[in-house]
């Protein structure tokens, strides 16, 4: 018998505001492994359009650069980082100004292209195992992972906790604002946010941050006990 714990790839999907960074981060600590937040890189490279003067609302104007930014992110659970270029990219990509700009530049083809390819070579790399997080992992960046989890929660639950993690903002326009992005996120053409036929699906609305820890831990473990059949 061998003690090595053998390496697994888990992929969570939901909308925004579910709980996948926070419940992403804290299962990849728990068990070891590698966490990569995929919205960031959509982030990044939404970031860099706007630093480089690309106009947003112009998908062939993106896709004409999509290759240019060298995006890297690190895949430390304790220590997230992502740079464009060389430069940290942390507290750019989360400025109101990115956060309503991404849907539009992530919708474009081109771009998912560039940045698919990216996070399959960090998952691919990632000995131990990783956990990857976003809106089309299970679906179409990494359709064999051996665990797939999807994120649900009412738009009230998620937009009490947005709006709770930042001094007197405006519930109601947060809901609105979340909603917006997910019908975005939703309905464009390519890889759309959603749910893979053998995702779980955990709604959220009703637990505690670490009741889904420990929910998506346990499925973790379930599944390295009982290997994934693979259809013949
Ligand atoms: N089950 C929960 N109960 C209460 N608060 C939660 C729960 N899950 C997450 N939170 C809080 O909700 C906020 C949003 O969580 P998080 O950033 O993990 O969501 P997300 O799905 O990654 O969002 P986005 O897609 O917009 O990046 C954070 O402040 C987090 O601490
Ligand atoms: N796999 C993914 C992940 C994210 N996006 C886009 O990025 C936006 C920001 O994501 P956050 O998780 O940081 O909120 C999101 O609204 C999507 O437009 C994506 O397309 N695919």
């Amino acid at each position: 018998m061998s003690d090595t714990v053998e390496s697994v790839i888990v992929a969570i999907d939901g909308p925004s505001g579910t709980g996948k960074s926070s419940t992403s981060k804290a299962v990849a600590s728990a068990l070891g492994l590698s966490y990569l937040d995929t919205g960031a890189q959509y982030r990044a490279i939404t970031w860099w359009m706007i630093s480089n003067g690309i106009d947003v609302a112009d998908p062939a104007a993106i896709a004409a650069v999509a290759g240019k930014p060298v995006i890297e992110s690190g895949t430390d659970p304790a220590a997230p980082a992502i740079t464009v270029d060389g430069l940290d990219a942390s507290g750019p990509i989360r400025t109101q100004e990115v956060t309503s700009k991404v849907s539009a530049v992530s919708a474009v083809p081109e771009v998912r292209t560039v940045i698919t390819d990216l996070q399959r070579s960090i998952a691919s790399a990632a000995a131990q195992g990783i956990v990857v997080e976003g809106r089309d992992i299970g679906t179409t960046v990494l359709p064999d992972a051996d665990l797939k989890i999807f994120l649900t929660a009412s738009p009230e639950a998620r937009a009490a906790r947005r709006s709770g993690e930042i001094k007197g903002s405006d519930v109601a326009a947060t809901r609105e604002a979340l909603i917006r992005r997910d019908a975005a996120d939703s309905s464009r053409k390519t890889s759309p946010l959603a749910k893979a036929d053998d995702a779980v699906e955990v709604d959220t609305t009703d637990l505690s941050l670490q009741q889904v820890i420990e929910c998506v831990v346990t499925l973790v473990e379930e599944r390295r006990s009982t290997p994934k059949q693979v259809a013949r």
